[in-house]
């Protein structure tokens, strides 16, 4: 389990936990003072696509004095390879051809440039996440099994709280065994309060009761959990569904976002899961963990191109401030810039 918030033993001491949610206070105060940490975080969490994917592009434009049809061969390749995605290569394939007659550029450097302009603008976007909000504002999120869901919401759930929000946790998984519990671990952690039933339990109604307690409660973020679940499972997809119509109800549409919780190390599979949880929720955005763990960071290129929706978060390691903002400009930086 997530090694931020200390163990995942639920016989863990008062105090230990105690000492964790120091830890954790400590940890996003230090988050919002140190805007360079955060950018060393997220350099450090896309090594690996640096090394393996990024430092390969470097090759292809650098290596060569002349622009030519290997140099867009190897090109396509190397997207390819690192998950960008065939529709989405293909497009910036051609584009850069255009460009590359219309301004008459000669230097494969220079396209190297435009290259990387054009990656930071497919990426724009997904930065108007949650806050400012007005009154009550609905999280619920979604994702298959261990895509890294409970590790957001706890990060997530801490953050805003530590921004001055009152936040409330709904354990909205009653499927899996040891959810709830799971959730409630988090909750006397972080010093959260978390609305739940009994295993097994509808869903919906663990849902709306969380949505009835945040409003008398004067709420400001209500971070709904669900079930993991495969794309594939139909039932388990029409409970979401009614989930998700039972808190826009009781909420107000214009008060929820879903948040699906994908994991980039699972590569193009992602992107199919994201379309089945979007026809069945109508998701708003996504949160892209694990980035560490790839050396394809074109995952994010490809979701964000492919599926139109914004990447609101990306995980590039297990720490809290790990969880951070995506930021398309910082994102490029931190991925084209060479080592020190
Ligand atoms: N390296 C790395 N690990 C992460 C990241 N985000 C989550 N994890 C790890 O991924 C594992 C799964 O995360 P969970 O939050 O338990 O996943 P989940 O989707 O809630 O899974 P279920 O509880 O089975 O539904 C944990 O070990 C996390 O610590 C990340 O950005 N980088």
């Amino acid at each position: 389990m997530f090694n931020f918030f200390g163990s995942d033993d639920e016989e863990d001491k008062t105090e230990e936990s105690e000492q964790n949610s120091a830890e954790v206070e400590d940890d996003i105060l230090q988050e919002e003072e140190d805007e360079r940490s955060l950018f060393g975080r997220l350099k450090d969490g896309l090594k690996k696509s640096r090394r393996g994917f990024v430092d390969k592009l470097g090759s292809i434009f650098t290596g060569r004095s002349a622009i030519d049809e290997e140099l867009y061969e190897e090109l396509e390749e190397t997207l390819i390879r690192a998950d960008v995605g065939v529709q989405t290569t293909m497009d910036l394939i051609s584009e850069l051809k255009d460009y590359q007659k219309e301004e008459e550029i000669e230097e494969p450097e220079e396209l190297y440039e435009v290259f990387q302009d054009r990656i930071r603008e497919i990426l724009q976007g997904g930065d108007d996440i949650l806050v400012p909000w007005d009154g009550l504002e609905v999280l619920m999120v979604v994702g298959v099994n261990g895509s890294g869901k409970t590790t957001t919401i706890a990060k997530l759930a801490n953050r805003y709280k530590n921004k001055g929000n009152e936040v409330l946790l709904a354990a909205g998984d009653t499927f899996r065994a040891g959810a709830i519990e799971q959730i409630e671990t988090w909750g006397r952690r972080l010093g959260i309060d978390v609305i739940s039933q009994q295993e097994g339990a509808d869903a919906a109604a663990v849902a709306y009761d969380a949505v009835q307690a945040a409003r008398s409660r004067e709420t400001d973020l209500l971070i709904v959990d669900t079930a993991g679940r495969l794309h594939t499972q139909k039932n388990l997809m029409q409970e979401l569904e009614k989930v998700r119509r039972v808190i826009g109800r009781e909420a107000g549409e214009e008060n929820v976002e879903v948040l699906l919780v994908l994991d980039a190390t699972t590569g193009q599979n992602a992107l199919h899961q994201a379309e089945k949880f979007d026809e069945a929720v109508d998701v708003d955005g996504i949160a892209l963990t694990k980035l560490d763990g790839t050396a394809s960071g074109g995952i994010v290129v490809a979701v964000r191109n492919e599926l139109g929706l914004p990447i609101r978060f990306i995980g590039v390691g297990e720490q809290a401030a790990d969880l951070q903002n995506f930021d398309p400009d910082s994102f490029v930086e931190a991925l084209f810039t060479e080592e020190d």
